[in-house]
């Protein structure tokens, strides 16, 4: 049954679900990874296609940008679709010099100061979590993969902001071993945690906050072959 926000019909979404932000990433995954895909959902441009990995159904489906978005349609995913397992494959700023532009991060957790899951559970510091066994085989994945992406698991920031600059706070969660920012996971997994789905986040470093590297506008749609591989193999 369709919902507010996606068109489909139960059933045209697969158990697993690939999310990337950009709903042209989605159609690119469709169309560049997936066997007989097609189009399952439209509604404010969020494109979402069903297909088959390997034999395996899985949908491409965006998130659009931020927090309050992609927990929006994880849950509706959950609860209307009976989605399992959803993956986000995104883009994120490099905070670490650990990291270079092009590398690839399993975020097996995500700090944030978000309103968002402060309000979930109030007065409580909640663990934004991967899915362990999720992590686990996309590290497995990693190891498989040809290819020289170079591929790191740790902790991202996933931040409400996209220009607020905070170089302290910057420095500090460098100094906590966090190795990039983004704008979803943290909310991705209390999705995952309160609705009893699998949840990750494999995103490629597409600039770098403290080098200045950048990718442009074209290699944030097209440089993430190794994060799409990863993410379609879970
Ligand atoms: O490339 P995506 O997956 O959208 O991810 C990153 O890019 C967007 C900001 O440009 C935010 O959504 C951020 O999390
Ligand atoms: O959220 C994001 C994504 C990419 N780069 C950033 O600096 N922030």
């Amino acid at each position: 049954m369709p919902t507010p926000h996606i068109r489909a019909e139960r059933g045209e979404i697969a158990p697993r679900v690939i999310m990337p932000g950009d709903p042209r990433r989605a159609e690119r995954i469709a169309t560049d990874y997936l066997e007989d895909a097609e189009l399952v959902t439209d509604v404010r441009g969020v494109l979402g296609f069903t297909g088959t990995w390997e034999g395996r159904p899985v949908t491409a489906m965006a998130s659009g940008m931020g927090g309050p978005s992609i927990t929006i349609y994880a849950t509706e995913l959950a609860r209307e679709y009976g989605v399992e397992q959803i993956v986000r494959v995104g883009t994120a700023g490099g905070m670490s010099t650990d990291v270079v532009v092009r590398d690839v991060i399993i975020a097996t957790g995500a700090h944030t100061d978000s309103g968002m899951t402060a309000s979930r559970i109030p007065g409580v510091h909640f663990s934004h979590l991967a899915d362990f066994g999720l992590a686990r085989a996309a590290i497995e994945a990693a190891e498989r993969l040809e290819g020289d992406a170079a591929v790191h698991a740790g902790a991202v920031f996933t931040s409400d902001h996209f220009y607020l600059e905070r170089p302290e706070l910057s420095a500090a969660l460098t100094a906590h071993g966090t190795l990039a920012v983004e704008m979803e996971a943290a909310a991705l997994y209390a999705v995952g945690a309160a609705e009893r789905i699998r949840t990750l986040a494999v995103v490629t470093v597409s600039d770098h906050l403290v080098t200045g590297e950048s990718m442009t506008a074209e290699e944030r749609e097209t440089q993430f072959d190794a994060a799409a591989r990863i993410a379609l193999s879970l």
